[in-house]
């Protein structure tokens, strides 16, 4: 039997669509949520993300401010524009695309952005925040990963989860918001013994690994509920033109037909990650204003 596909590109529009109501509701009492993303360098594929999220900003009714700097750009200078928009009124979010050139140190940069501005949610106190589960900032893909699961799995209390990838940005935060909904939560990462093993027992199985298709259908178990948040651009044999195709870290074809719901690559978490950044926003700036 083929799974349910996970349409996460219609779920992030709905969202999108949630907040921009929201937004209507805070105009009318003159407030213009502010998001600020700041891009250091011409990675090809961050640069799209960055105006994916200027456009989407504006089409929600906020306001987006971008920085572009060059590649050059240095630590010190970096670390003194996040202190700038730290002290903006007009900015209720700061974004720092990822990755950032070689030689700025990200930690530092993450760790300088106050916390009640940190729309990723990577800062120390947001990370801290969700580990205690007291309310704060989530990490945008995880997040979307998390609404995308409770679309299709409401109630995941006592299933076990699996967790592929133990990053900070993805791996880590997903599986903290995996255990505050009462799953039992496997990290599995490059050291894990039996991998494949260790998958097979997943009623939940997240993917985030960066390894194009590593996830195979025998890795499944009947009837799980796949999010692959890998996005893994691999030649096209199909393309005589030497253009790519996007995967994900699971051979989509052989686990559709195993799992019971699945996220595709592309149009499944990818789009939940800016629709999340966009709430993200929304709840900082009604936070910043104690609404
Ligand atoms: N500061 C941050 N940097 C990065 C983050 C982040 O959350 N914060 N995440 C990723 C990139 N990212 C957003 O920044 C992002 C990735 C993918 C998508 C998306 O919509 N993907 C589409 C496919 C797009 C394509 O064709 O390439 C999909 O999966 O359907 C949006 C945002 C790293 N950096």
């Amino acid at each position: 039997m083929s799974a349910t596909i996970i349409d996460g590109k219609a779920f992030a529009a709905g969202l999108r669509a949630r907040v921009a109501e929201d937004v209507r509701g805070l105009a009318e009492r003159g407030i213009a949520p502010g998001l600020a993303v700041v891009l250091v360098g011409e990675d090809p594929a961050s640069q799209v993300y960055v105006r994916n999220k200027a456009a989407q900003t504006v089409e929600a009714g906020m306001r987006s401010f971008q920085h572009r700097l060059p590649a050059t750009t240095s630590q010190a200078e970096l670390l003194a524009l996040v202190h700038t928009l730290n002290a903006d009124d007009a900015v209720d979010g700061i974004l720092v695309q990822l990755p950032l050139p070689a030689g700025i140190d990200a930690q530092a940069i993450i760790e300088a952005i106050a916390p009640e501005k940190d729309v990723d949610g990577f800062h120390p106190a947001n990370v801290g925040r969700l580990a205690t589960g007291m309310p704060g900032l989530v990490p945008c893909t995880p997040l979307g990963a998390s609404m995308l699961i409770d679309s299709v799995r409401p109630d995941v209390a006592g299933l076990e989860a699996v967790v592929i990838g133990r990053s900070n940005i993805v791996g880590k935060p997903m599986a903290q918001l995996l255990l505050q909904r009462s799953a039992t939560v496997t990290i599995a990462h490059s050291r894990t013994r039996d991998l494949a093993d260790v998958c097979r027992r997943a009623d939940i199985l997240v993917a985030a690994v960066g390894r194009p298709e590593m996830v195979r259908g025998d890795w499944i178990k009947p009837g799980a509920v796949v999010v692959d948040v890998g996005i893994n651009r691999v030649p096209n044999p199909q393309a005589e033109d030497g253009k790519t195709r996007l995967v994900g870290d699971v051979a989509f074809d052989e686990a559709k037909e195993v799992a019971g719901a699945i996220t595709p690559v592309p149009g499944g978490v990818g789009p939940m990650t800016i629709a999340c950044l966009l709430a993200n926003t929304l709840q900082a700036a009604k936070a910043r204003r104690g609404l």
